[in-house]
């Protein structure tokens, strides 16, 4: 398992977060969820390992993150963080391939991984011509890539991936999602659309100010009470069919 106990880390004299805990899981989806500012992205940069904690540990197969080579640590697993900037004029080929492209495995790897992204058509493209749904999923596919060149399922981390996409694509990422899973990935989201994320999560984990204010499978945690809780406002909750599903109501006065 790859997780992130007991977390706390501090900027700027503020505690971001507060005994946090987060565990990615071989074959499941953990979606993290949250107001704005609740440490969603802060908890994610630690598991990643781009933040060190004052206080927890972030430990992959029981060994702690600190002490495993940045090489080692690429080929167990992936991220995809919220904004990715690519300096030089690459195509989306090349964006796709960027540090595993190892010749014809390499070629194949990026053509399966664009295939999987409905992107095949753009291989050719210049990447910084792309729109941003587009470019989401470049880089998207060079997780897959990443991961598929690596030692074992390995599992993937996803800060925002759906932000600028279209309710296809939208769906196109959760099926992705779902389908790594069931390849043995452990896929970890961060995701603002309830519910996406009541789509997409075996177990959703809700932060508030920096805690983990409640987690469990979507019917858990998606409740009126906890959707007052996290976020003031009352929701109407429906079933399709065991799937909860949201619609926002009003702001609680
Ligand atoms: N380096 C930093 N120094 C000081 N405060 C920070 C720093 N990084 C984040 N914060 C603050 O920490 C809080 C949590 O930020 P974070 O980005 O983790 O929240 P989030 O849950 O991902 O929010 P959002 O949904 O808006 O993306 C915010 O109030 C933010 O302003």
């Amino acid at each position: 398992m790859y997780r992130a106990d007991d977390i706390t880390f501090d900027a700027a004299g503020r505690r971001l977060l507060d005994g946090a805990t987060a565990v990615a899981v071989p074959g499941r989806v953990t979606v993290l969820i949250g107001p704005n500012g609740a440490g969603k992205s802060t908890l994610f940069k630690v598991l990643a390992g781009e933040l060190r904690p004052r206080h927890g540990r972030v430990t992959l197969a029981g060994a702690d993150i600190v002490g495993v080579p940045p090489a080692r640590l690429a080929r167990l697993r992936a991220v995809l963080p919220q904004s990715v900037h690519v300096a030089f004029p690459f195509s989306v080929a090349e964006v796709v391939g960027i540090g595993v492209a190892d010749g014809r495995h390499g070629q194949a790897r990026v053509e399966r991984a664009l295939a999987r992204v409905e992107l095949s058509g753009l291989m050719g493209a210049a990447y910084d011509r792309l729109s941003g749904g587009e470019k989401q999923r470049v880089q998207l596919a060079r997780t897959l890539v990443q991961l598929e060149a690596g030692d074992g399922p390995g599992y993937l981390l996803l800060d925002e991936p759906t932000a600028s996409l279209d309710l296809a694509q939208q769906l196109l990422v959760l099926r992705l999602m779902r389908e790594l899973a069931e390849e043995g990935v452990g896929v970890l989201a961060v995701l603002h659309d309830l519910n996406l994320a009541a789509m997409a999560a075996d177990e959703i984990v809700a932060l508030k100010g920096g805690r983990v204010a409640a987690r469990g499978t979507p019917a858990d945690v998606l409740t009126n009470a906890r959707i007052a809780e996290l976020y003031g406002i009352t929701a109407r909750i429906g079933w399709a069919p065991s799937t909860p599903f949201l619609l926002p109501q009003s702001a609680q006065r």
